[in-house]
């Protein structure tokens, strides 16, 4: 399959090399200094896009490879609250195709179907209440992360006591925490911490007056991501529509 990646950070770099290994062909790679290159041969000759960006590049991205008819695969996060509804209309009404995903790894769509049938449990024990906690690197530009937000959304649909989340405190790496932990209860409260090079961690945990239960995923580094969103370019290229990792892991 012929791919072209946007975004040639950390994430484009490792995807690159999966990609290969997996006997498929980088035919454009656009970055910050290169964007004329959305207009080029190469680019419309891809299959695919694969796009770590940022999230306020991410959008644009799309229009542009939606503007060569070149389906997209995007892990950029943050960009969602903006630009959902758009996309959303763009995929199901113009026959544009976006796989997005928070997070790509295997661990975490396995993480989430765990986090989904607890909150299915814990929504007949009202003495539980929730809350989540994701650790970042301090390169990360978005908080509260892509992925916790996807978690908490699955926990306000299995717990009628929940009815949206809220951002609550960041720890950033000087040790200053900005947000607040005061929230109402019928919120999911998901507080950030930014530290080092942590690739991503993220930890829900249920208290009550007796005791506490946590389920915590823990990504020992980017090769997860990279490996399920190259899985989900070769999906991406059979489908079509806005795709997402509940279509291409089932269970
Ligand atoms: N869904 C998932 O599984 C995962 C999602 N992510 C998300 O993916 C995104 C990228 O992560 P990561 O690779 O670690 O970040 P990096 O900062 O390492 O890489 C982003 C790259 O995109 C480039 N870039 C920025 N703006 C544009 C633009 N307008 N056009 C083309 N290239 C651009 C940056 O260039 P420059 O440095 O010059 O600005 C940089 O090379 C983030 O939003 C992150 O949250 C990350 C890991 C997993
Ligand atoms: O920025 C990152 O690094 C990551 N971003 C994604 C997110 O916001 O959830 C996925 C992963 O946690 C790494």
């Amino acid at each position: 399959m012929k791919i072209a990646l946007i975004g040639y950070g950390k994430m484009g770099r490792m995807i690159e090399q999966i990609a290969i290994v997996r006997n498929h062909e980088i035919v454009c790679i656009i970055d910050v200094d290169n964007r004329q290159d959305f207009d080029s041969e190469a680019f419309a000759s891809a299959d695919v896009a694969i796009e770590f960006t940022s999230p306020t590049a991410a959008y644009d991205n799309y229009l542009r490879a939606f503007s060569h008819n070149v389906k997209v695969v995007s892990g950029s996060t943050g960009w969602m609250k903006e630009h959902g509804d758009d996309v959303r209309r763009m995929c199901s009404e113009e026959g544009k195709t976006l796989f997005w995903a928070s997070n790509f790894s295997i661990g975490v769509a396995i993480f989430s179907a765990v986090n989904r049938y607890l909150a299915k449990i814990m929504n007949g024990f009202i003495q539980y209440d929730v809350e989540m906690e994701e650790v970042h690197h301090v390169h990360k530009l978005d908080a509260p992360s892509g992925t916790a937000i996807t978690l908490a959304e699955e926990i306000v649909d299995g717990m009628d006591r929940k009815n949206g989340w809220a951002k609550g405190t960041t720890l950033e790496a000087d040790g200053t925490t900005t947000g607040s932990s005061m929230h109402d209860d019928d919120k999911v409260v998901i507080n950030s911490v930014r530290r080092g090079e942590v690739p991503g961690i993220h930890t829900i945990k249920y208290d009550s007056g007796a005791d506490c239960i946590t389920i915590t995923h823990d990504a020992h580094n980017r090769s997860g991501f990279a490996l399920g969103a190259v899985l989900a370019a070769e999906y991406t290229a059979e489908h079509s529509g806005l795709l997402t990792i509940s279509d291409m892991f089932k269970f």
